[in-house]
């Protein structure tokens, strides 16, 4: 595999309070990052061998984005249906649309879109939901690994009866996500592995649910569901597993919360709750888009930062009606501001917050903290190359006062507020391009 540097601003939020900005270069070899310096350490060293890549003034480099929250087979649906709460909208149109991924061909047709798309917007890594079927799910894994997307994918897990039939027996789902997990693991991929995915506690019951946390806990996989995300839903589960004191509590019993586990949306969470959430290490996939257009409410995020929760983006796509994380940076910012102005919930989560929770805080709520995130030595290359005079694009050029660092965080802050797919002119992941500007969208 190739050897490269590329040269020229780079931006590495690594921590919620620090971003790093400064002209500098990055060295990759085999896809992991093997130097990072800045400019002057570039001048003086020898480059023997490598191709070298100096970007333009008004070009960045920053780590790619990571979605930590999506449903694959709900894209046909993406922008539509959003005129019911979360549990109607899932017997209406969610659960229909999802059934239809028995047909594989069907869901080879769609999988080569989402990631495509996904890849297009940026996002190098991402969580996924597919549907409660095996094969269907599996060419999700082949649209992955085919475009060199980074991912977790999980096939639904269902046992509770619901108006569309779409549900599995216990027996059969277990060995089903068994299947699944040696498929998977069988592909001996580096960059996509199987996430265990109990689709929340108003469609598995406690029995599928321990048998799941069985099979994470014998191939080390990690989880994901959904928790507290609408007001119904958080009385019917209590309804339904009535021993159980809070809706962590069902979780918790059946062995589903560890350090490997995400939970989105996390919107009504008490303080006990979050305070199980930081002692066990669960992460929170946060879907703004999703949370306002369901109507669900609106997620406390800086509360959960506070309790030292870890915090990556979803799209929630098709509850949400965006694919793109960098959407759901301003989605995010909007709906702490929100909170911040009518209830005293704040400060509201900045820009740099924002980011941050797009790349690191989202690898980190992954448990992918070791491999991407941040550009550091060890590290794969996964990164965007940004480019805030692209032709046709967004944003216009005006001539600014800012020189040096402050001109770089310009650049970003500017991206971070009217930047759009257009300013991605390249991704990588593992060192890789997969952002093919010749590709065709009309596939
Ligand atoms: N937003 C959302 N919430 C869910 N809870 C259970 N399934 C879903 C889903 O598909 N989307
Ligand atoms: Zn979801």
């Amino acid at each position: 595999m190739s050897k490269f540097i590329i040269v020229g601003d780079i931006v590495s939020p690594t921590s919620l309070n620090e971003l790093q900005c400064y002209s500098g270069y990055i060295q990759v070899e085999n896809g992991k990052i093997t130097e990072v310096g800045t400019r002057e350490a570039f001048d003086i060293k020898q480059n023997v061998g490598l191709h070298i890549d100096v970007i333009k003034p008004e070009q960045f480099v920053m780590p790619g984005f990571v979605d930590c929250h999506t449903h694959a087979p709900q894209f046909p649906n993406l922008g539509l249906g959003l005129d019911r709460p979360l549990l109607e909208w899932l017997d209406k149109y969610t659960f229909p649309l999802e059934n239809k991924y028995s047909d594989e061909q069907f869901a080879a047709n769609v999988y080569e879109k989402v990631v495509k798309r996904l890849l297009n917007n940026g996002t190098t890594t991402a969580c996924y939901f597919g549907s409660l079927h095996l094969n269907g799910t599996l060419e999700l894994v082949k649209s992955a690994i085919q475009h060199n997307q980074r991912a977790l994918v999980g096939k639904v897990s269902m046992n509770i009866q619901n108006n569309a039939g779409y549900y599995n027996n216990t027996a059969d789902e277990l060995r089903d996500v068994e299947l699944f997990i040696n498929s998977v693991n069988g592909y001996q991929n580096s960059l996509v592995e199987p996430i265990i995915t109990p689709r929340f506690a108003v469609s598995c019951d406690g029995e599928l649910m321990r048998g799941l946390s069985n099979l994470a806990n014998k191939y080390q996989c990690a989880i994901q569901s959904h928790i507290s995300e609408n007001k119904k839903e958080i009385e019917y589960v209590l309804q339904i597993h009535s021993s159980c004191s809070d809706y962590t509590d069902i979780y918790n019993r059946c062995g589903i919360l560890n350090n490997r586990c995400i939970m989105a949306h996390a919107v009504y969470l008490s303080d006990t709750e979050m305070s199980t959430f930081a002692r066990l290490g669960v992460s929170v996939a946060h879907c703004p888009a999703s949370n306002t257009r369901l109507r669900s409410g609106m997620c406390p995020v800086r509360r959960l930062l506070d309790y030292n929760v870890s915090v990556g983006l979803g799209t929630d796509v098709s509850g949400g009606d965006s694919a793109s994380i960098l959407d759901a940076m301003r989605r995010a910012m909007d709906v702490s501001e929100h909170l911040s102005m009518t209830q005293g919930v704040g400060p509201a989560i900045g820009w740099k917050e924002a980011l941050y929770l797009a790349t690191a805080g989202g690898a980190k709520a992954l448990g992918l903290q070791d491999r991407i995130g941040t550009f550091e030595v060890g590290k794969s290359f996964d990164a965007l190359l940004i480019d805030m005079a692209v032709p046709h694009g967004p944003i216009d050029n005006y001539t600014t006062s800012s020189a040096g660092t402050d001109a770089i965080v310009d650049k970003v802050q500017k991206f971070v507020y009217c930047g759009d797919d257009r300013n991605i002119v390249q991704a990588y992941v593992n060192g890789k391009q997969v952002k093919n500007i010749q590709q065709s969208w009309t596939k």
